[in-house]
């Protein structure tokens, strides 16, 4: 099976707040990106497409193995996605679409998914259990709804697609289309997304204190 791995690292990291973009903020001294460019190969995806911050490129070579392929993203990570998938090679069989912002995801992680597309799987997705009662607030912050947690998941990277199929379904989104995730694209298609075990370490580095709990999670 030829995977190809695409890491959406083309966000300015806002919630973050750091002086420069979120992939390449440091995280024991090497950038995120760096590290999740790491996890996709330890878990067996060699061959890499980077989406970066348009501008940005040399900036990214300098951190990152010279055979990894640099490309400008989009505005939204649906668009960035959407570069790096019309730039994997159409020879390969399955794509894994990461978040540079995942640095540490293990690489069981990668593993589990790429089982799922192994054996057969359209699309496989990790998630993890929800453990906080969840709920649906309106506009006033009322609480409107409270969905049963047992069927509820937390959804984490990498995902992995059929690449034809991941493809097809790009095609017929909206050029504008801004969806939170790629699995959201294949169901729009109709596409069923089975799931894998995810992992607290494969944790979104969103805001400062995810940051600090990232290095913690290293020097352990
Ligand atoms: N236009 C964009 C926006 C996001 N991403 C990537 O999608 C992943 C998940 O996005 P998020 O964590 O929201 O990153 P940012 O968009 O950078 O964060 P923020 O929303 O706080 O600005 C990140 O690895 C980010 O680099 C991307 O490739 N292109
Ligand atoms: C793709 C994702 O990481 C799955 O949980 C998530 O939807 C990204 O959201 P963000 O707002 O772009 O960080």
């Amino acid at each position: 099976m030829h995977a190809v791995g695409i890491v959406a690292a083309a966000g300015s990291g806002l919630r973050l707040g750091a002086d420069l973009p979120k992939a390449l903020v440091p995280l024991a001294g090497r950038p995120l990106v760096a590290w999740s460019v790491d996890a996709l190969r330890a878990g067996g995806v060699a061959e890499l497409v980077v989406t970066v911050p348009p501008g940005q490129r040399d900036a990214f070579a300098a951190v990152l193995p010279a055979d990894v392929r640099l490309l400008d993203g989009g505005a939204t990570r649906t668009a960035s996605v959407r570069v790096g998938l019309d730039a994997a090679s159409v020879t390969a069989d399955v794509v894994l679409v990461h978040d540079a912002a995942r640095p540490l995801t293990p690489p069981d992680v990668v593993r589990r998914v790429l089982a799922a597309l192994a054996a057969g799987h359209p699309a496989a997705v990790p998630v993890l259990p929800v453990v906080d009662t969840t709920v649906v607030v309106d506009d006033a912050g009322v609480i409107r709804d409270a969905p049963p947690r047992a069927a509820l998941r937390r959804v984490q990277t990498p995902q992995g697609f059929d690449r034809a199929i991941l493809a097809a379904a790009y095609a017929r989104l909206a050029p504008d289309a801004d969806l939170t995730d790629d699995a959201a694209v294949v169901r729009a298609a109709g596409v069923p997304v089975v799931t894998v075990e995810g992992d607290e370490r494969a944790a979104k580095v969103t805001v400062p204190h995810d940051l600090a709990v990232a290095e913690r999670q290293v020097r352990r």
